[in-house]
């Protein structure tokens, strides 16, 4: 992985289909590369590369998301496409989430995402349930990180931001992924966060078509954003 000041968000590039492209962003350093294995997403990366095709590539962050897929078929996938990282995007509960931690590698680390709607009391009370459902004391963590991301009915890839501040009225128990809508207009802002991201999450306003990545700009933002600030 790359050495950054700590302080310095990583770079998660999501929806990723096309060889030249991945071949670019690992050149410039990006941290994680997200494949989407639903279906339902124009992104969905079977419909241009192979899983044997994705076991090629040599980079440490290989993320593979699912939306609500099942223990059995997420494994096979993680294991011919040699994934490191499970973004779990839908509705997966923790029992689900024990299960699939019990049957993967240890190494294959588990990112549970909390999509994020209004800023009300019943979202919050969401948001405080799922860190509620890690238990205290297990040897495995089930979750090791946690991503936000704007609630919508594509599940993901909404390309729309969510009320960020309401993460300030949260602890946040996991490092956590800022995801929804990011690009060059609102990451300015990032700066309210108390708790800031380990890690950002690009998509699909850093593309020409779904899947077909603008990498000149991705090479701009991370120069102009990922810096020591
Ligand atoms: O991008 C998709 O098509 C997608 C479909 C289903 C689940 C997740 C998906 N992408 C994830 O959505 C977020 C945010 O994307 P955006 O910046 O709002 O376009 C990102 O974490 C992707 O992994």
């Amino acid at each position: 992985m790359n050495q950054q000041p700590s302080n310095i968000p990583k770079l998660k590039v999501c929806g990723l289909t096309q060889f030249n492209q991945i071949q670019e962003l690992m050149a410039m350093n990006v941290d994680f590369l997200g494949f989407i294995f639903y279906e339902k997403s124009p992104r969905y990366v079977l419909n241009h590369l192979s899983l044997e095709e994705i076991s090629t590539i040599h980079h440490h962050g290989k993320t593979g998301v699912f939306v609500n897929e099942d223990a059995d078929t997420i494994l096979k996938i993680v294991q011919k496409a040699g994934l490191h990282f499970v973004q779990l995007h839908g509705d997966e509960n923790d029992r689900f989430i024990g299960e699939l931690r019990q049957k993967l590698d240890p190494e294959v680390k588990i990112i549970k995402v909390i999509r994020i709607g209004e800023n009300d009391s019943e979202t919050k009370n969401k948001i405080l349930q799922t860190f509620n459902q890690q238990p205290a004391t297990s040897s495995l963590q089930p979750i090791s990180y946690y991503l936000f991301d704007t609630d919508g009915k594509a599940f993901g890839g909404t390309g729309k931001q969510f009320d960020w501040s309401l993460l300030n009225d949260l602890t946040i128990p996991l490092p956590y992924f800022l995801s929804g809508g990011i690009s060059e207009e609102n990451i300015g802002n990032i700066d309210v966060l108390y708790q800031q991201p380990f890690a950002l999450d690009i998509n699909s306003k850093f593309e020409i078509a779904p899947g077909n990545k603008d990498t000149s700009r991705i090479k701009k933002f991370k120069a102009q954003y990922l810096k020591d600030r």
